[in-house]
């Protein structure tokens, strides 16, 4: 069942439930019968270098795992993709209990937990904060985490985490290669034309919904549950759950396969 907030517990970060005249929002449910495969599609090909991993920041909405992105050296290519798209930063989308927290289901199916890599399309554009208005300018690759053996390349991220705990802290967070976390299987996808879940909800991103999950254990997950919405200074400290957008209307879009 789609996880049902308790009375009235919008998080402001929701926004509008659908933005104004957005007819290709993210996230939604991936039909798989109705996707439609597409041939033409080519493999992905990311190549990330773990020395542009630089800091965890809490920005009260998740924890984003920061990378340079002043060159080309770790960059996302291929798939769906026209341009070369550099790696800015990753993060999660997590539900208090292990029922209910990826933002996409696959035929309704929830996860407990999705990873967004966020990229920019350095071909078109100079810098993220452009790219993110733009019809074509973000690349985000989402993962599905399922509870089950633990996740050795994730452990060193969950270690770090205690350390941005409140909203607004950084820590230093360097040699993280991304790749670690993508499934073994990356030629399976789903793509298609969506938004940013968060604010500013721009029309800015081409979705890569990875097939295959990742495994995480029960205890690496609640660590993430472990940091909070609010800043240190703030009297009530809201646990950080739950930190997904509702699913949005299709508006008639096409989601591709890469696979039959
Ligand atoms: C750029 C951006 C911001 C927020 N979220 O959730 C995303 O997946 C991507
Ligand atoms: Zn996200």
């Amino acid at each position: 069942s789609i996880a049902h907030f308790s009375t009235g517990m919008h998080p402001m970060w929701q926004g509008p439930l659908v933005a104004p005249g957005g007819n290709r929002q993210s996230p939604i449910d991936i039909r798989v019968r109705k996707s439609v495969f597409d041939p033409h599609l080519k493999p992905l090909t990311p190549d990330y270098d773990p020395g542009t991993c630089s800091q965890i920041w809490n920005n009260g909405y998740s924890f984003l795992v920061e990378y340079d992105d002043t060159t080309d050296k770790s960059i996302l290519k291929g798939g769906p993709l026209e341009d070369n798209f550099r790696l800015c930063q990753f993060h999660f989308h997590w539900g208090e209990s292990n029922a209910w927290g990826s933002e996409h289901t696959v035929d309704r199916r929830l996860f407990p937990a999705e990873l967004h890599m966020v990229h920019w399309n350095s071909n078109k554009y100079r810098r993220f904060e452009e790219a993110v208005m733009e019809e074509n300018g973000l690349a985000v690759i989402g993962v599905f985490l399922k509870i089950g053996k633990r996740h050795e390349g994730l452990q060193k991220l969950v270690d770090a985490l205690p350390a941005v705990r409140h909203k607004d802290s950084v820590v230093e967070f360097t040699r993280f290669d991304p790749a670690c976390l993508l499934p073994a299987n990356i030629d399976d996808y789903w793509t298609y034309a969506g938004s940013l879940t968060t604010p500013p909800l721009t029309e800015a991103v081409t979705w890569i919904i990875m097939k295959q999950h990742i495994e995480v254990s029960h205890d690496q997950l609640a660590v993430f549950r472990s940091l909070l919405f609010t800043s240190a200074e703030e009297e009530v400290q809201k646990s950080m759950v739950n930190n997904f957008r509702v699913q949005q209307p299709l508006r008639g879009r096409t989601v591709r396969s890469s696979f039959t």
